[in-house]
């Protein structure tokens, strides 16, 4: 039986969970590939370190250059995350001819473009699918169960970490600053949390999954982005109160070949299915032309879940090495990118507005929605909790507004003297 040659960069969470399943399902896997998948050689920072799988320690090395330079290696499994160095290493495996597996979403998020065509020059495989939304197989979904169709939205909660704080702080009550800490102690965390919870982690899923979704090279300066690090507790008990959960969420759009996309905390309306997904599950709401609504949901991160995901990805990689067919899905035709303005993108919005509490006050907020053309849905005047009885806090909801109006009318409460602090704002989606 022919073996595929496995060389690993990293053996930390997700490394530890394909060397798992390489060889505890090896036999399943030879029998779906017909070929036996050997690992080679593995790099590591500190091959003295104690880990969470057994290997042989001539297979580890502190030099990923080993790995890379190895003419017996077919296929190199990235999983030490990073993104120059790493684009390096990947770059220089391509050119050595050989297929490359990822799960790292900063760098082809970042330099998707470079990567993948470097990889159709070279006809060599790059497949990321465990870089989106770890053990959901979402990103061969797009490419080819949507081959058929057109791709108008998606909206994806696509971050385990923050989405497991969420949860905790709504369902428990707990401190964001401890739910922070277990999500990093489950391995769902990046090496820099602030990547999770300052919304870019999700924000390099979207380009990715925008990228795939509309067929155009997006990249982060095309993005708003906002994470979770300033949801307070009151947010939630406000949202709550409305019959809305908070969710970062990912949002995608097409409309007449205009694209926006943005990551932040939203208020999404309980009855809608993305309010249910909660701990560190990741879902991801697909809308096409023909389908209609679609919604994949899964564990978004973790050891085994992305482990999954990788071996999936080496075993396509396994049969077109057998067939000779790698790198035929790494060249695709884009189209050219157009971005909407902050005019056309449209959406409805949630807001505490702290406020002098006495009379006209409310007529005045309302002029001012009304003289950039936004009508409300909503507005609740909360009772005074006793601490000031000259102030209060009300609660609006608007019906769809352009962003542009919306970021003007909060432009204006900061002139005027009876808005004294605009506490929160976030989309409304459901
Ligand atoms: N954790 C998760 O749930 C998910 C992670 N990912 C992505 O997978 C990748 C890996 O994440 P994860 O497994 O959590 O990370 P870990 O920090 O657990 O593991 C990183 C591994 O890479 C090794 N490493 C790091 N830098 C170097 C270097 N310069 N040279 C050699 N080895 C190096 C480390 O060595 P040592 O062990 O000696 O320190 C470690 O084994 C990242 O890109 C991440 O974004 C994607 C989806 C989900
Ligand atoms: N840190 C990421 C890991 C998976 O991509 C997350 O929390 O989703
Ligand atoms: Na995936």
């Amino acid at each position: 039986m022919k073996k595929i040659r496995i060389g690993m960069l990293g053996l930390g969470t997700v490394g530890s969970g394909v060397v798992r399943i390489v060889e505890g399902h090896q036999e399943d896997l030879q029998r779906q590939t017909g070929a036996e998948l050997v690992l080679s050689k593995i790099a590591v920072r500190d091959i003295n370190k104690s880990r969470k799988v057994t290997v042989d320690p001539a297979l580890l090395t502190e030099d990923p250059w080993e790995v890379i330079n190895d003419p017996e290696i077919d296929v190199i499994v990235e999983v030490m995350g990073g993104v120059e160095q790493t684009k390096e290493y990947i770059l220089a495996a391509l050119d050595k001819g050989k297929q490359v597996i990822t799960a790292n979403k900063d760098l082809i998020a970042l330099h998707g473009p470079e990567i993948l065509a470097k990889a159709a020059e070279k006809r060599c495989d790059i497949m990321y699918e465990a870089s989106v939304a770890g053990g959901i197989p979402i990103l061969r979904t797009l490419v080819e169960g949507f081959s058929s169709d057109r791709i108008t939205k998606i909206v994806g909660i696509v971050n385990g970490t923050t989405n497991y704080i969420l949860t905790k702080m709504t369902q428990e009550g707990a401190s964001y600053e401890d739910v922070l800490v277990e999500a990093q102690r489950l391995g769902y965390a990046e090496q820099d949390p602030t990547s999770d919870v300052e919304g870019f982690d999700a924000a390099y899923k979207m380009i990715i999954l925008g990228s795939l979704g509309f067929h155009v090279h997006l990249s982060l300066n095309d993005l708003d982005i906002r994470g979770i690090s300033k949801v307070t507790s009151d947010d939630i008990a406000s949202a709550k109160r409305l019959g809305y959960t908070i969710k970062l969420l990912g949002i995608a759009e097409r409309q007449d070949d205009l694209i926006s996309i943005s990551v932040q905390p939203t208020m999404v309306k309980d009855s809608h299915p993305l309010a249910s997904v909660n701990g560190v599950f990741n879902a991801i709401y697909v809308y096409g032309q023909a389908v209609g609504e679609t919604m994949f949901y899964g564990p978004g991160a973790g050891d085994m879940p992305t482990a999954t995901s990788v071996v999936a990805d080496l075993v396509a990689v396994t049969r077109n090495l057998l067939t000779g067919i790698n790198g035929s899905r790494s060249s695709m035709i884009m189209n050219e990118k157009k971005l909407k303005s902050d005019e056309q993108i449209v959406s409805k919005y949630f807001m505490r507005l702290h406020v002098a509490d006495k009379a006209g006050v409310l007529a005045k907020i309302t002029q001012i929605f009304a003289d950039y053309d936004i009508s409300l849905e909503s507005v609740l005047q909360l009772p005074n909790n006793g601490t000031d009885e000259q102030e209060t806090e009300i609660i609006i909801i608007t019906h769809d507004a352009s962003k542009a109006g919306l970021n003007k009318a909060l432009a204006k409460f900061e002139e005027i003297e009876v808005v004294k602090a605009v506490r929160s704002v976030y989309r409304v989606e459901g």
